[in-house]
């Protein structure tokens, strides 16, 4: 699957992932009261003005990125209508020609991270029949229950062409309590030694750009962590959140990138979904168009990221 990601971001010229991580705040009236007026303020009320909002925004921007990134608890608070706005965004992200990273951040031991690999990048067999419910590409995952947490979505890697993006140091201003806590042999930082585990773990599901399906997650709000960790994982590829809305800089997240532009996508959520809230784009676009808003916000992106790699 790290090989599709990476034609895509080739094709497109564009490391960026479109995080869907809608609010009920970040959600123009107009669409709000078209959902309520079906559903009621309710639970699926509130869950399908998340599906009109990020289907008006797929639209918008699936000729300009090549990848979404959803993030689960935004829809599990809403209960079972809320998970199927989920997979309801999943499948039509997937029709649009999207890559899809599951934000789910899973991390659990043997039989239970088995549950988690064939539900979200797997099958379940019910009868005679096999089921895909959820059809991510890539998942998020915590390695922090060690590899017995993680083993389990070997197989699903090859045998169903999938990814994983596995936290290594993250984003959070305290992740440095424990992740930069020395660890391991010369008191290296944990986040480093946990890289070194993910390069390792990668290393069977390496794709023709030498980049394995097994990727890391390494936040863009630590720039020297981040180029170090460039330099250290020769064949892990980046998902890098941060961007935007919690302050890092196109500059900021350079050194994420390898020689040849390539090694890392970049997550933007708010600063792209809720765009047309800013100052900046509400003057060009009204709440109506506020999808059109979020396709500025990805281009002006997209050229801020160019700039930062020349
Ligand atoms: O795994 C992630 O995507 C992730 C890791 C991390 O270290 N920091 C981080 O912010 N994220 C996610 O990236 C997104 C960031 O959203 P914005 O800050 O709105 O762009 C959210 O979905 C977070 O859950």
């Amino acid at each position: 699957m790290i090989d599709l990601l990476v034609d895509k971001i080739q094709a497109l010229q564009n490391p960026t992932v479109v995080g869907l991580d809608p609010r009920l705040s970040m959600i123009p009236e107009h669409i709000r009261q078209q959902a309520f007026e079906t559903y009621g303020q309710t639970l699926k009320g509130a869950s399908e003005a998340f599906w009109l909002f990020n289907k008006e925004i797929i639209d918008a921007v699936y000729d300009l990125v090549p990848a979404v990134k959803p993030q689960v608890a935004m829809y599990e608070m809403y209960g079972a209508d809320g998970v199927d706005v989920f997979i309801r965004t999943i499948q039509y992200a997937k029709e649009k020609g999207l890559v899809v990273i599951g934000d789910i951040k899973r991390s659990d031991i043997a039989s239970t991270a088995q549950a988690y690999a064939d539900g979200h990048i797997g099958e379940v067999t019910v009868g005679e029949t096999a089921y895909a419910p959820y059809q991510e590409d890539f998942i998020t995952l915590n390695p922090y229950l060690g590899v017995e947490s993680i083993e389990p979505y070997f197989p699903h890697l090859t045998k169903y062409d999938k990814g994983l993006f596995i936290l290594v140091k993250t984003s959070n201003p305290g992740s440095g309590e424990i992740q930069d806590l020395p660890a391991g042999e010369a008191g290296k930082p944990l986040y480093e030694v946990v890289g070194g585990l993910v390069e390792k773990w990668g290393e069977p599901f390496r794709g023709r750009y030498g980049y394995s399906d097994i990727g890391a997650v390494v936040g863009a709000t630590h720039p020297e962590q981040g180029s170090r960790l460039r330099e250290i994982l020769p064949h892990t590829f980046f998902l890098v959140p941060g961007y935007g809305a919690q302050g890092a800089t196109a500059q900021d997240l350079a050194g994420c990138f390898d020689q040849n532009g390539l090694g890392a996508i970049v997550n933007s959520s708010r600063g792209i979904m809720a765009a047309w809230q800013k100052d900046s784009y509400a003057k060009m676009f009204t709440p109506e168009e506020f999808a059109q808003a979020s396709r500025a916000a990805v281009l002006d992106m997209k050229e801020d990221l160019h700039k930062a790699m020349e």
